[in-house]
């Protein structure tokens, strides 16, 4: 049977996925998620006239002719406006953020007064008209759109939601991925393995490419290969309403590998099984009701590259994000053989130089290795029967870190 393309596989994977929902959060816990619906202010920013520098505010017609003369009347701290009207002869000192006294229509710095020390001033140095004063609104009015559905709330985001008053907004529900390892090798990290025992890894590396895209992450831990084990767990992530469930190897053929049969028994929709990927061929896709079932290859490098090729668009888009995988065109500095009928995805260091990104790919390619993973910042990306290539053709990439 011919194995399923990338990006058909990921196309079927995404299809019908939309945001899961809303919530209200406050403020304090609205960084990074998703605005759900428009966001109006609820108040005009600044709601009045209001001096930009500490000074005095004066009637500008007052100060045509300098040094000017002037009696202070009275002080217009932040918070506490002066109630009184600016009359012709007459100044208010005021301070930073304060309303603007009826009367003066311009603020002048203070480093340009003279304090005369006896409730006067001088002013020294001209000022044009409305000069340090923040116009009524100039920021924001009440009732516009500050912004739009599908912002991912950033710091300037979020203190503008709070200059409009919004104590809490509704956001994006953040899906929830349950993330079940599978086999009897398997130990948690800390352990003490026996000879024939390896450190569950997968999870974590996993884990944290969906929380990259805003995922929250259920970590069912180790399922021993046994059906009813991980059925146990399955059944977990199900009640626990995970929106996509990830199993962690025994996704192969092998008399051990048992996710397909325990996620059909459950009433799995089987999608695809087995793609034109290298790493990642095994990679699984069903449906369990609403529930998206993804198994991941065991083999490290095979999940976490499938992570980062289906699972983060998937959760991304669930979660309402923006997403996009960062590819780019670089140089090969060494020369490949023709690929085969997988889409292969290589280790690879792209190091940018002034003739452009230079592509070196790792010579060892095995799917355990996760130090060339990790030393690796991007996966080199070969069609499936690309002809062999010359080193100095062009070769795309996808960054990885
Ligand atoms: N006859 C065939 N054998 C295999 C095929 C095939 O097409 N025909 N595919 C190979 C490919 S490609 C891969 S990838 C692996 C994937 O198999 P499984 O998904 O069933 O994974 P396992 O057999 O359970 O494990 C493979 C490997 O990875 C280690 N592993 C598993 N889980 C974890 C984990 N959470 N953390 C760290 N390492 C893990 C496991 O110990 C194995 O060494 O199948 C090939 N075989
Ligand atoms: O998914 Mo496997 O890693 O192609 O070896």
């Amino acid at each position: 049977m011919a194995l399923l393309p990338v990006a058909k596989a990921l196309e079927r994977l995404l299809d019908g996925a939309e945001p899961a929902g809303t919530e209200t959060v406050g403020l304090g816990e609205a960084s990074g998620r998703v605005l759900a619906a428009p966001l109006h202010a609820l108040r005009t920013q600044p709601p009045f006239d209001a001096s930009a520098m500490d000074g005095y505010a004066v009637r500008v017609a007052d100060i045509a002719s300098l040094p000017a003369r002037l009696k202070v009347i009275g002080e217009a701290p932040a918070g506490k406006q002066f109630t009184g009207t600016v009359a012709q002869g007459e100044t208010v000192r005021i301070f930073t953020g304060a309303p603007v006294p009826l009367g003066s229509d311009t603020v002048v710095i203070q480093e340009n007064v003279n304090d005369l020390g006896n409730g006067e001033i001088e002013v020294l140095e001209p000022a044009v008209l409305g000069r340090n004063i923040r116009a009524r609104g100039l920021d924001f009015k009440q009732g516009d759109l500050i912004l739009d559905a599908g912002r991912v709330l950033d710091p300037a985001a979020l203190s503008l939601i709070a200059a409009a008053n919004h104590p809490e907004m509704a956001v994006v529900r953040a899906p929830l991925v349950a993330i079940i390892a599978t086999g009897d090798e398997l130990l948690p990290p800390g352990s003490n393995p026996g000879p024939d025992q390896i450190i569950a890894s997968n999870a974590y590396g996993v884990g944290a490419i969906a929380q990259s895209v805003g995922a929250h992450v259920l970590d069912l831990g180790i399922a021993p290969d046994r059906t009813e084990a991980i059925s146990a767990l399955v059944t977990k992530a199900l009640d626990a309403e995970a929106d996509v469930i990830v199993t962690l190897g025994g996704a192969s053929v092998g008399d051990h590998d048992l996710v397909h049969g325990v996620l059909t028994g459950l009433g799995m929709d089987l999608d695809f099984w087995k793609i034109a990927m290298r790493p990642g061929k095994p990679l699984m896709f069903g449906r369990l009701g609403d529930t998206r079932c993804i198994g991941l290859p065991g083999n490290p490098v095979a999940s976490l590259i499938c992570a980062h090729i289906f699972l983060k668009p998937l959760l991304a888009k669930l979660g309402g994000r923006p997403y996009s995988p960062d590819i780019r065109t670089g140089v090969l500095d060494t020369a490949m053989a023709a690929n085969d009928l997988r889409q292969d995805f290589v280790r690879a260091i792209a190091r940018e130089t002034p003739d452009g990104l230079i592509v070196t790919p790792y010579t060892i390619q095995d799917s355990s290795m996760l130090r060339t993973l990790a030393d690796a910042n991007c996966a080199l990306m070969r069609e499936p029967f690309a002809p062999a290539a010359e080193s100095g053709s062009a070769c795309r990439v996808m960054m990885l870190r």
